[in-house]
């Protein structure tokens, strides 16, 4: 549904945290020569034991002109390339230098201490060593600078407008008549796409009428997707559905058969993705997970942009489940993973203990701890 954006070329640490527009070829090969993996002497295993002649040195940036002879060694750094005619590093703890007389003081090496990483054992030029669709993270931006590139082709962000809505809301820290709350979900989603390398922008709190909603709506028309929450459910203060179908909105879906989540909905206003998420806030965060952060990410050009899932032991007794799918909030341990106590879709506290959800699938028996349940690892941001 959500085609990738346009790719853009960026220099490379711009680049960082987006999704490759185009799989990524080495320009070199790494290393590109044979190089010490040792501080020592570069000789050749025919001379083991030695002595030797020390006849120069090949430090990092600096390598050895010459070639090693019978009988000869050149002191080596970790990282320097191993001059031509040596075919191992003995490591200087296991040697004594004397004037330029080498001698060997330690066991002899095991078959694999030679301590020398042979030419394109990293990889090699022309290589594919990172694939479009796959997110430039720290490692891969390592490895695409490693391979000679300076600048790469990836994906536009997506802008995201966050709506949130409901007549009790007030922003942070401001005083609260009665029956009013902090508005939190819109500071809650904002954060999460940001995580994701986003654009933000905020609307609201916006009150329960047609009218404010809608100048929300029109506020946020340059942005990729808007993203509501609050007002999706079926009261007469859920406006969101009503107010779309107004716009001349193509609706998508409206209610999924999952806990917490029921009312969500995407829509399309135009050009617009609109994700209507419920208003509890539990309920907000885990929409935002399975539905808001994967459309986002197909748009920023992800190719398996859906929530992992891994495997755990499950800690603690759950009952079966019913129609709706289940999405219980959980915290890893070193064992596996322990559904907190408080499952409330309104209740932020064991929110913010969690790290994981447990799927349950609906209309499936009852857990028993140690029994193998799926998991959908939260991003690390929500961890400590
Ligand atoms: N008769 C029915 N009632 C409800 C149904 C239903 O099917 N039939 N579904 C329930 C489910 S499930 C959910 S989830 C909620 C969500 O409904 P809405 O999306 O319409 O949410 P609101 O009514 O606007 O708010 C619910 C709750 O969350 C608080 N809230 C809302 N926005 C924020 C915000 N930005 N920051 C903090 N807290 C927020 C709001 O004050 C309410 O307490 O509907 C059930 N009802
Ligand atoms: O689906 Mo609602 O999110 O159960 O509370």
């Amino acid at each position: 549904m959500a085609q990738p954006l346009p790719a853009v070329e960026l220099p490379i640490g711009e680049a960082a945290g987006r999704w490759l527009a185009s799989d990524v070829a080495a320009l070199r090969s790494q290393p590109p020569d044979p190089m010490s993996a040792m501080d020592g002497y570069a000789l050749r295993q025919v001379d083991m034991p030695g002595p030797w002649d020390i006849v120069g040195e090949s430090a990092a940036g600096h390598p050895f002109q010459g070639t090693v002879g019978p009988r000869q060694a050149v002191r080596i750094a970790t990282g320097a390339v191993v001059p031509g005619g040596a075919d191992m590093v003995a490591v200087q703890e296991d040697c004594r230098a004397e004037g330029s007389r080498l001698f060997f003081d330690g066991d002899p090496p095991e078959p694999l201490g030679r301590h020398i990483r042979p030419r394109g054992l990293d990889f090699a030029q022309g290589d594919i060593i990172a694939r479009a669709g796959e997110r430039l993270t720290p490692a891969r931006l390592a490895l695409a600078i490693t391979a000679g590139h300076g600048r790469l082709s990836v994906h536009e962000k997506a802008s995201v407008a966050v709506i949130e809505g409901g007549d009790e809301l007030r922003p942070a820290g401001e005083d609260l008549p009665p029956g009013a709350i902090p508005a939190s979900n819109g500071a809650m989603l904002g954060a999460l796409f940001t995580d994701l390398g986003c654009e933000i922008e905020s609307h609201g709190p916006v009150p329960d009428r047609r009218d404010a909603l809608r100048a929300a709506f029109e506020q946020a028309k340059n942005a990729h997707m808007i993203v509501t929450s609050g007002g999706a459910s079926v009261g007469d203060h859920d406006l969101v559905l009503p107010v779309l179908e107004e716009m001349g909105a193509k609706i998508d879906f409206w209610r999924v058969a999952i806990k917490p989540g029921k009312p969500i909905l995407v829509a399309r206003l135009g050009r617009q993705l609109v994700i209507g998420l419920p208003g509890n806030p539990v309920s907000s965060f885990v929409t935002a997970h399975l539905f808001a952060q994967p459309i986002a990410r197909a748009l920023m050009g992800d190719r398996s942009p859906l929530p992992a899932m891994q495997p755990a032991f499950c800690l603690g007794d759950l009952p079966a489940t019913g129609k709706r799918t289940e999405f219980l909030r959980a915290a890893f341990t070193d064992l596996g993973v322990m559904p907190l106590a408080l499952q409330d879709s309104a209740a932020l506290t064991p929110l913010a203990e969690a790290d994981a959800l447990i799927l349950r699938p609906a209309e499936t028996a009852e857990v028993k701890t140690g029994d193998v349940v799926r998991v959908i690892p939260l991003a690390p941001r929500n961890r400590n």
